[in-house]
């Protein structure tokens, strides 16, 4: 985002207006490769009636659209741990979130009168992407951070590894993930953590236990459903 805008939007000498409103309750959710966000996501949709958007999922389903421009550029970043554009995964993330609240399908808590629920899962990952989302497409309410030890993390990838098929879930790309998520990634949390928007869970116990915790956090957070 150019200086001259940064600048205009903190003194309020315009508007401008995302794609959501508040009315749509956006929550990132971030932690390290393998410490629980995918899990954690399917549990709090099942409970709290979020709709589950995995950035890394949208990229690897563009990845195999026939058609996309982008599929060799995803497949590399992914192998490598690097990131995508963010003109590509904000757009895939937008485009997501505009299908879930046109869905005629989705109601109950939380999806009456435009309301929605997000669980924006793995982003963002890099400042510029954060940016780019809070300035075109809305603004987050809080930041899901699942926190746990480097060694725990390990050890769940290569597990995952034997099964998900996933090209990045091998030591050598897992090297690579941990180094793009302390490089790039943390400045996102400590960004958010000085906007006192981060809630940390400790993500090293049964999923059971994490997820009451996340529950908990979450909870107070979500508005009243209108009728
Ligand atoms: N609390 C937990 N205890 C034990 N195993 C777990 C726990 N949470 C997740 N797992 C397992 O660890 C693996 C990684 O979990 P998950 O896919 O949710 O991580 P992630 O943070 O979404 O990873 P990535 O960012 O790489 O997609 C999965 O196989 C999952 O079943
Ligand atoms: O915003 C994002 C999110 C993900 N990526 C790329 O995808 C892989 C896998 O992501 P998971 O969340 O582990 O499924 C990640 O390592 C990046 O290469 C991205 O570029 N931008």
């Amino acid at each position: 985002m150019p200086v001259i805008q940064k600048i205009a939007d903190a003194l309020h000498l315009h508007s401008h207006s995302t794609t959501f409103d508040d009315k749509v309750t956006i929550i990132f959710v971030l932690g390290g490769p393998g410490a629980g966000k995918g899990t954690q996501c399917a549990r709090l949709v099942e409970d709290l009636g979020f709709c589950h958007l995995s950035a890394g999922d949208l990229l690897r389903a563009e990845q195999h659209r026939e058609g996309s421009e982008y599929g060799q550029l995803i497949q590399t970043c992914i192998k490598e741990g690097k990131i995508v554009p963010m003109e590509v995964t904000v757009k895939l993330l937008e485009n997501a979130m505009k299908a879930a609240l046109a869905d005629q399908q989705r109601s109950g808590t939380g999806w009456t009168n435009g309301q929605g629920r997000f669980l924006i899962d793995g982003f963002p990952r890099k400042m510029d992407q954060a940016e780019m989302f809070e300035h075109d497409v809305g603004k987050a309410a809080a930041v899901l951070y699942f926190v746990t030890t480097e060694e725990i993390m390990l050890r769940r990838i290569l597990e995952r590894g034997k099964t998900s098929g996933r090209e990045d879930d091998n030591v050598e790309s897992l090297k690579k993930r941990f180094n793009t998520y302390k490089e790039q990634t943390m400045p996102v949390i400590e960004h958010y953590e000085k906007l006192g928007k981060v809630i940390e869970i400790d993500s090293s116990f049964p999923i059971e236990e994490v997820h009451k915790n996340a529950k908990a956090a979450l909870s107070p957070l979500l508005p009243e459903t209108t009728a």
